[in-house]
């Protein structure tokens, strides 16, 4: 199952999704260019006048293509796009592919987009698993780097619960280039006092 087909939304559709992803296009040739002081002016004065075009279709938060793209793996301007293949109740795997954008050092990703991605991941998984509609709260995400993780490429991202502790939930993750562990996390997600997980059987104390 994609991202896409998860997305049951009228605010996302095949033209918000091209419209987003030109936009993380333009943020890869950003990162990679050096432009002329001439050129410079030119385009600060195009990316002005295309920010005022596009602040004339601002909209309240409930109606922000950017809030359901971003929570589902969808192109987004900021969050890291992935795509979930295996979706059960305790566990999650898929694909992931870091842009140019992403990049710290030369061809490797920035630790702190790392860290993003697990946190969009993990927390989506988490609501998805344990309570439809609950928001799962971060409270903590430890993240071990284990080797450089490489952009441009399809790696592995997979995330397991494992354990449920009331309102809080245990969760492992970690991120893979083929057979090379590139970074792994440990996170707790705790649901509001206000709402509780409807479950998993099995899981619970
Ligand atoms: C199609 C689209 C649909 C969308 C549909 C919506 C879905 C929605 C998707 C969400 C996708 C989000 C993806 C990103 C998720 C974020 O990024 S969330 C933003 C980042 N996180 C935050 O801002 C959280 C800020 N912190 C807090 O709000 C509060 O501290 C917390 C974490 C909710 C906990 O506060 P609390 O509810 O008052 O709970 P509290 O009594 O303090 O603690 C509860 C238990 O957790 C333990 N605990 C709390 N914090 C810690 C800690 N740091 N370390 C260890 N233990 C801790 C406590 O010791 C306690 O344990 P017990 O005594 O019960 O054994």
């Amino acid at each position: 199952m994609t991202a896409a087909e998860r997305v049951d939304d009228q605010h996302v559709d095949d033209r918000y999704l091209d419209y987003a992803g030109s936009f993380n296009r333009l943020e890869d040739e950003v990162c990679l260019a050096a432009p002329p002081e001439s050129a410079m002016s030119e385009l600060t004065a195009d990316f002005s006048a295309l920010a005022a075009r596009v602040a004339e279709h601002r909209v309240d938060y409930d109606r922000r293509p950017t809030r359901y793209a971003g929570m589902s793996g969808l192109p987004h301007p900021i969050l890291v796009p992935y795509e979930v293949h295996e979706d059960g109740p305790t566990s999650t795997s898929g694909t992931v592919e870091f842009g140019l954008r992403h990049m710290g050092n030369e061809n490797v990703v920035h630790g702190g987009i790392i860290s993003m991605m697990f946190d969009d991941f993990i927390g989506m998984f988490v609501s998805r698993s344990l309570g439809s509609g609950s928001s799962a709260r971060t409270a903590y995400l430890n993240v071990d780097y284990r080797s450089m993780t490489p952009v441009g490429r399809p790696l592995s991202v997979s995330a397991e619960i494992a354990s449920v502790q009331g309102r809080k939930a245990f969760v492992e993750a970690r991120i893979c280039d083929g057979e090379t562990l590139c970074a792994e996390a440990h996170a707790l997600f705790v649901c509001p006092a206000d709402q509780m997980w409807p479950g998993v059987a099995g899981l619970g104390d």
